[in-house]
């Protein structure tokens, strides 16, 4: 039986891509959320074996509510995957851009091409709920006067017309996809962390932790910080950190947990930067 991986959006989306460069296509059925929440429901009730969902982009920066999603559920990161992206702009056959008078995308991907619609401002933008849903539709009802903003490929799949390629922000644009699962497994070849903790309210007791961090050799590459709910503008951290030695990083943790509130360990992984 194929392993059933939950994505949010459906085949044609940024997330069928990322999904089906991490996994054999032959091995796995892509399970098609609507919603990031579905997509953390589909994993949670047994639905699905894993989920490969979004967490930043280059451009529009970190997916806030995904980080808050993986916490509430206690889920594990076992895989991480850096995707380019590239926005382009779609609509059936024989009209021009002067003719769309909307485009429907995800709120990400519209958020990626803002410049280029600031200079179209006869269309306006609608969320949806991902790429690839508003093109299909679009194709199978055979929508005018609309457009979608979706990955290379994509257009065929419909058999829509590119009127506007690469239009996002920054041709340099990377989404980091993360593969989540309820548990996560001893694998020695891991290179990379991610893991959360809480600090005292007291001054320097980030920097203690920052420096636990650097005297055992762990290199950061993230640090972002995330409300905690119930504690009003209290917040907490995660962190990426990166290591050549994983013995180096279950000491750092270890000391970690001494000098910090809360700490968890959210997963340990391969990196997926080439
Ligand atoms: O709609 C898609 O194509 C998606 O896979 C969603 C998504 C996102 O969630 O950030 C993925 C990558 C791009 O950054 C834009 C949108």
């Amino acid at each position: 039986m194929r392993k059933k991986i939950a994505m949010q959006g459906i085949k044609g989306s940024n997330h069928y891509k990322a999904l089906t460069e991490l996994f054999d296509e032959d091995e796995v059925e892509a399970v098609e959320c609507n919603t990031f929440q579905g997509l953390i429901n589909s994993l949670v009730s047994g639905a699905s074996e894993k989920a490969v969902m979004a967490i930043e982009n280059s451009i529009a920066g970190s997916i806030l509510p995904n980080y808050r999603l993986i916490l509430d559920h206690k889920l594990q990161v076992t895989a991480e995957h850096y995707l380019n992206i590239s926005h382009n702009l779609v609509a059936l056959p024989g009209q021009t851009i002067e003719d769309l008078v909307k485009v429907k995308s995800h709120q990400m991907a519209l958020h990626q091409c803002s410049n280029f619609f600031t200079e179209q401002r006869h269309i306006h933008l609608i969320e949806d709920v991902d790429t690839a849903l508003p093109a299909q539709i679009i194709a199978q009802q055979q929508i005018f006067g609309v457009g979608a903003l979706v990955p290379k490929g994509t257009a065929e799949l419909f058999n829509l017309k590119v009127i506007a390629e690469d239009v996002q922000n920054n041709s340099l644009n990377e989404t980091r996809f993360v593969v989540l699962e309820k548990q996560g497994h001893t694998n020695p070849d891991v290179d990379t962390a991610t893991l959360q903790f809480e600090i005292a309210h007291e001054s320097g007791s980030l920097a203690k932790v920052l420096n636990t961090m650097a005297g055992f050799e762990l290199n950061l590459s993230k640090i972002q910080s995330i409300p905690i709910p119930n504690d009003i503008w209290k917040y907490a951290f995660i962190v990426d950190v990166s290591f050549s030695n994983p013995v180096h990083f279950q000491k750092a943790f270890s000391e970690i947990s001494k000098i910090s509130i809360n700490p968890t360990c959210i997963g340990q992984y391969k990196s997926g930067k080439s």
